[in-house]
């Protein structure tokens, strides 16, 4: 694998009764709804602006299954900076057994204006601290750190 392939696991979830189907397996909509919230942070930080929208996302692939009790692993990887556009790949796996549960080969996000028309974003490569958390939301360099 390249690296520039490698995908950063950031949120882990412990799967419990109600993100169940009624066959006691992984509801799919419980996923979709975990990944468009983690994707939407991403591209956030990514694209430093907190306005942002899911505009597209490509087939799913549900590769395998999880149950109650298994823990499950997001990750995101920016594949391609569009001009107003973060395109994403996606995967999701057990966090024990690293088998793939889910993958999503784009996750296409739009950056807005104050307008919220689609806007350029100016970002060419990922960034993997949080310098680009919104300018609004980042605390005063004069606000002590909370203990
Ligand atoms: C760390 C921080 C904490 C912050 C803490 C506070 C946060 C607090 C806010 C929370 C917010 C969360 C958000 C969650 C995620 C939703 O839940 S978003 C809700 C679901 N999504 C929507 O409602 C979007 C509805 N769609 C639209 O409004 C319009 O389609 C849009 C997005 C404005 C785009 O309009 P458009 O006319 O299609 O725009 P257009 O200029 O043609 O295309 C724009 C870009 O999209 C691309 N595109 C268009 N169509 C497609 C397509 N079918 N396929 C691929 N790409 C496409 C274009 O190529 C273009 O890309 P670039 O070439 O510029 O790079």
């Amino acid at each position: 694998m390249h690296s520039d392939d490698i995908i950063n696991f950031h949120t882990r979830k412990w799967i419990r009764p109600e993100d169940l189907n009624a066959n006691g397996t992984l509801f799919g909509g419980s996923l979709l709804r975990w990944i468009d919230e983690e994707a939407a942070i991403y591209a956030m930080i990514q694209l430093g602006n907190e306005r942002v929208v899911t505009k597209y996302m490509s087939e799913i692939n549900f590769l395998s299954s999880a149950t109650q009790g298994d823990i499950v692993e997001m990750g995101l990887r920016a594949v391609r900076f569009g001009t107003t556009s973060l395109t994403m790949r996606a995967e999701v796996r057990n966090l024990f057994t690293r088998h793939s549960i889910l993958t999503i080969e784009s996750i296409v996000f739009v950056n807005l204006d104050e307008e919220w028309r689609p806007a350029p974003h100016g970002r060419t490569g990922i960034t993997f601290d949080r310098d680009r958390i919104p300018e609004r939301l980042r605390p005063a360099l004069h606000e002590p750190r909370p203990r």
